[in-house]
């Protein structure tokens, strides 16, 4: 059985369609990347996949169970999360305070009035946040506040509130935007890292091809809101479809 699969799934903004009759399967344990040019609707089937969009027609499936009625912080506890293009951190908070909102928040979906009813859970999640922020190299500055963070060191943050949820499925949109690069490479070994050590199903939308073909194990194109392709970075690489749809041509 596919971890997620999405089963002619439609979303459709006012006369637009931004995703045309979508099949798409991930397994588990695999690394996939989506690509596609400006306007594919790589953000809006990841925002379908979130519960962030409410899609048109067509299912989604996460371990076999539809999810197309689900909220969005139900499908967290599920196990699918979102790292990137979102401000998913809370800036006057520390470090640490993040992760563990984010460890809590998955466990328990809100963290209203019920919150004190958890309290003894609350030692696993000071764990799930330490382990997390020891996996993205964020241990030691655990008691700075968030905003006083470089850049980079923000990113990383963010990719921890993603694991610190646990997931079975990571979902990253664009993890290297605006990163310098050597900001760029840092992420990149640790996404590597958490692909090597966690051994975490990811979806990656990426526009930097170095960093697609160097860590997916397959390639999904999207153009005009439909799947064109799907294959090895090697098959992708050589498919003229996809050169032709993506770059107008140029060879990737
Ligand atoms: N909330 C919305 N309302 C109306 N149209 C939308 C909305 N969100 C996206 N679209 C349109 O849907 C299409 C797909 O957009 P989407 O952002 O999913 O593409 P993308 O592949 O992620 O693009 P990019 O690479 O530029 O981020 C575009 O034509 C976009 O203008």
């Amino acid at each position: 059985m596919a971890l997620l699969e999405t089963e002619n799934l439609v979303k459709e903004f006012g006369g637009l369609v931004a995703t045309d009759d979508v099949n798409l399967s991930i397994e588990e344990g695999e690394r996939v990347s989506i690509i596609g040019p400006n306007g594919a609707g790589k953000s809006t089937l990841i925002n379908l996949i979130t519960r962030r969009l409410d899609p048109t027609s067509g299912d989604i499936r996460f371990k076999g169970e539809s999810i197309v009625n689900r909220d969005p912080h139900e499908v967290v506890q599920m196990g699918v999360s979102k790292s990137f293009q979102t401000a998913s951190i809370f800036s006057d908070l520390t470090v640490r305070e993040n992760a563990e909102i984010a460890a809590l928040a998955s466990e328990h979906g809100s963290f209203g009035f019920k919150f004190l009813q958890h309290r003894d859970s609350l030692d696993e999640v000071h764990e799930v946040a330490a382990d997390t922020l020891d996996a993205v190299g964020l241990l030691g500055q655990a008691d700075r506040t968030a905003s006083e963070l470089p850049y980079g060191d923000k990113r990383r943050l963010e990719i921890g509130i993603a694991l610190a949820a646990e997931p079975d499925l990571l979902l990253m949109d664009e993890p290297t935007a605006g990163m310098s690069p050597e900001e760029t490479e840092a992420t990149v070994d640790l996404v590597e890292e958490v692909k090597r050590e966690l051994g975490l199903t990811f979806v990656l939308i990426e526009h930097d091809m170095e960093i697609v073909f160097s860590i997916s194990d397959r390639i999904v194109v999207l153009n005009r809101g439909q799947i064109i392709a799907e294959g090895t970075p090697d098959e992708i690489r050589g498919n003229p479809a996809v050169q032709e749809a993506y770059l107008g041509g140029v060879e990737l």
